[in-house]
């Protein structure tokens, strides 16, 4: 029998073998003319004429696109077939392939048998032979669908679905599922045979590396839902951990470029948590063909110029995304006028007279120019033209005219006389200076002007300054935030230093962006260009990609991709992962991103480490506007065996109790350890991520509390790459063969360490440590140790008291 089985697979995988073959001939001849075509194209430049260089353009575009992607030897090329029924109705599609759903009426005979029709497969890109027949359908395209889709329940024309496994131009295996196994189907006469024993687990089983491989292969139905969704208006993604949220949302963008690329060639942003997911990640759009048009951003890289290195402690953070900050920093901005050696008094000569604004009357005008809406340093003409008002109606000059044009004559050359005085131009400058985000920012760090805008009194006795403007006579402002708010976010932005160039903290970003709405730019000089390639492309209709030479040249790729990033702010489609993540901050920065685009917003409110959820959702709404919204659901767990999501089902039980774990698709058999650790956790750590690389093939990643980072890589220092340590919010999204959980009750917040305590901070709705140290207790592919110190109160097996029934 098993002989048997091994002649059919060998002989499955010599058949695939063949096709593989063709499909390489096939592409060896396009990049032939493709070479071809660059070739002819560099001779046509030496023409000159504005029609030969065009046209040497489109051909470049032409040809590069072959070359660019078929130079590149993609492992599974090729990793798909569907094998189908004859279909309803026999109309082709632009890829070649029959475009009927369902099966042709008495495709089935009624003994059981039935005859494929047609079979497909399946890869990276399409391919067509020179009779234009198809020899590989873009996974992406309508044809493909099925390959995803179908299932027993379902099955639509598939009688049998098969993963091939390959590695540049040899198939080393393939793995086939019957979707009608009822029907007995032959193909050239022959039975349909199956052999193989599950496409899905081989993936999930394999060892995993620094970073993330795409699933195009093996992406299931309710996945498949969430990828080819329409992109108008906004997809919202909800799943547990695990459920392929984030692969999902990197091939969503690449479906939406394929299938309309001209659209998304305005851009795709991808929002991610942290540097290290972007990193993670970053390999998977290439790897199915797409790069350029899709940019993937950390949370803490969003604004130009600015790269966020380093956490805020939780309270100064919780303040800093809260959605007052917006009104702080409004305040602020305007109040950042008067920071540092602002003149009290305005002296110019005009019409040989001396004029002088003192005190309040200066003050008086800066009130009213604050009354304006535009952004602070947008309004320094008004400032200039307000002044020029108060120092004309100072001097009387206006009164000595009746005639109202001879007043308007003298008022002019009253200006002009006033501008072009040295002194004007110098107050003008201190007294409306050009304030910069970062140094707006830095102002918050002196504890007395951030409880000033933050609406404090003053300590009494404390405080020698004047009010801030905008609030004289109209009563105090609102209160935004208490002492310990104020102390918690001054000190945070010491770090900032005076001149606010200082390294700058995750949640530091979202408030600099703020800022610079608040404050505006001056306009930039428009840079000049040379025509880029998508100027071109517009130009020219019919081409659905192209590049060019220097796309395929890394250098000239990221300097473009840099230059994009700098002058975008405004995308086509924002994706954003981890959506549960963002402070209502955050939200207003990514919103700004997007206001004309269509949205993927993918999170699990489980695995939250913001507080205040209700604020974060508001901010959420605010951010995606009244745009109509589907919403999809992704329920099965790929990552955790079901061993080690039991474990955290328990977490999940208390943190938001009542919510559906995902279901863990596959056991190993293996439970996660325990250990108590008494005295120093360091070497306990170390010497268990020793026992864990010698278990794994793939990754080990440590997951400590977030104070505790530091010390934690020194304590794996030597033990090589595929040992990492990090801080409890760094593990966000990513995942390690094994994981060592140091310290739960630090994770979840040095908090609660007794189970009836976290029950209590679930309740009153502060449960989001435990939602952390849920996310920790779920990176894990293959194995799971928990270590507990003394505050864990572990019992006699190690088990800590938050993890016990
Ligand atoms: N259809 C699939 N085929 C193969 N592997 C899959 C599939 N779906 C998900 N995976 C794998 O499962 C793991 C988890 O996926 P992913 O990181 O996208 O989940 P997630 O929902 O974003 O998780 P989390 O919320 O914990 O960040 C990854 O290794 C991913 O490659």
């Amino acid at each position: 029998m098993a002989a048997h089985h091994d002649s059919v697979r060998e002989r499955e995988i010599r058949g695939e073998q063949r096709h593989l073959d063709e499909v390489y001939r096939r592409l060896e001849e396009k990049i032939h003319e493709a070479e071809f075509l660059m070739d002819d194209a560099s001779k046509r430049a030496q023409v000159g004429t504005p029609g030969a260089l065009a046209e040497r353009d489109a051909q470049v575009f032409r040809a590069g696109v072959h070359l660019n992607r078929l130079n590149r030897e993609f492992e599974d090329f090729l990793f798909g077939r569907i094998d189908l029924l004859p279909g309803a109705d026999a109309r082709r599609g632009p890829d070649g392939a029959y475009t009927s759903v369902e099966p042709a009426e008495g495709a089935v005979r009624p003994d059981g048998t039935a005859g494929i029709a047609e079979t497909l497969h399946v890869g990276r890109m399409g391919v067509l032979d020179a009779d234009y027949t198809p020899l590989v359908i873009d996974w992406r395209a309508p044809a493909a669908a099925p390959f995803y889709r179908a299932t027993p329940v379902e099955p639509g024309r598939v009688v049998r679905r098969r993963v091939i496994r390959s590695k540049g131009r040899t198939v080393l295996g393939v793995e086939d599922d019957l979707l009608r196994p009822e029907v007995r189907a032959s193909l050239d006469g022959e039975e349909l045979s199956v052999t193989g024993d599950g496409a899905l687990m081989a993936a999930l089983g394999r060892a995993r590396g620094h970073a993330m491989r795409d699933i195009v292969s093996s992406i299931q139905a309710e996945q498949d839902l969430v990828i080819r969704a329409p992109a108008a208006s906004v997809t919202e993604v909800e799943g547990g951990p695990g459920t392929g949220k984030t692969a999902v949302a990197l091939h969503r963008a690449a479906y939406l470029l394929y299938q309309d690329r001209r659209r998304y060639a305005g851009g795709i942003l991808v929002v991610s948590p942290t540097p290290l997911l972007v990193s993670y990640t970053e390999g998977v759009l290439p790897s199915l063909g797409e790069e350029g048009q899709v940019a993937i951003r950390a949370l803490g890289s969003l604004v130009e110029g600015a790269e966020a290195t380093t956490y805020d402690e939780p309270h100064a953070a919780r303040v800093k995304g809260s959605a007052r900050m917006a009104k702080l920093l409004h305040r602020a901005a305007r109040a950042a006028l008067d920071a540092g050696q602002v003149p009290q008094t305005l002296r110019v000569v005009a019409f040989r007279n001396r004029v002088e604004l003192g005190a309040d009357e200066l003050r008086d005008v800066r009130q009213q120019v604050l009354g304006g809406t535009a952004p602070v340093n947008l309004m320094r003409p008004r400032a200039r033209k307000f002044l020029l008002d108060a120092l004309w109606e100072k001097s009387g000059a206006g009164r000595r005219h009746t005639d109202p044009e001879l007043a308007a004559e003298a008022r002019e050359a009253f200006d002009e006389d006033v501008s072009a005085e040295d002194a004007f131009v110098s107050f003008l400058d201190a007294w409306w200076p050009e304030l910069t985000p970062r140094r707006v920012l830095a102002s918050l760090a002196d504890e007395e002007t951030l409880s000033r805008v933050a609406g404090l009194p003053p300590r009494t006795g404390r405080s020698g300054r004047k009010p801030a403007p905008g609030r004289s006579g109209r009563g105090r402002a609102r209160r935004l935030l208490d002492r310990a708010e104020v102390s918690a976010v001054a000190g945070s932005l010491r770090r900032l230093g005076e001149d606010g160039e200082g390294p700058l903290s995750v949640h530091d970003v979202a408030l600099l962006d703020e800022l610079r709405v608040l404050l505006g730019a001056p306009p930039k000089p428009r840079r000049e260009r040379e025509p880029s390639p998508a100027d071109v492309l517009e130009q020219l209709s019919g081409l659905e990609e192209l590049t060019t030479a220097a796309d395929r040249d890394p250098t000239a790729r990221r300097e473009r991709s840099e230059r994009q990033a700098e002058e975008r702010t405004d995308y086509a489609h924002v994706i954003v992962d981890e959506a549960q993540d963002l402070t209502p901050m955050q939200w207003r920065m990514v919103g700004r991103r997007g206001r004309h685009a269509t949205w993927t917003v993918v999170g699990d409110p489980a695995q939250s480490s913001w507080p205040d959820t209700e604020e974060a959702a508001e901010a959420r709404t605010d951010a995606l506007g009244s745009r109509p919204r589907r919403r999809f659901e992704l329920t099965v767990n790929y990552r955790n065996p079901a061993e080690i999501a039991e474990l955290a089902d328990r977490v999940l039980a208390l943190a938001m109790p009542g919510t559906a774990p995902p279901k863990a698709v596959r056991s190993t058999g293996l439970r996660p350890r325990f250990a108590a650790v008494r005295g120093e956790l360091g070497p306990a750590v170390r010497e268990e991520a020793r026992r864990a690389l010698a278990e794994v093939d793939g990754t080990v990643g440590v997951v400590v509390p977030m104070d505790r980072r530091e010390e934690a890589r020194e304590w794996l220092a030597g033990l090589g790459e595929r040992a990492v340590a990090l801080g409890s919010l760094e593990a966000k999204g990513l995942e390690y063969d094994a994981v060592i959980v140091a310290s739960p009750a630090g994770i979840a917040g040095g908090g609660p360490a007794r189970a009836a305590a976290a029950r209590e901070a679930a309740a009153d709705g502060t449960a989001a440590g435990l939602r952390v140290l849920y996310v920790a207790l779920t990176r894990a592919t293959q194995r799971l140790t928990v270590l507990s110190g003394e505050e864990d109160l572990p019992d006699a097996d190690g088990v800590p008291e938050l993890l016990r029934d």
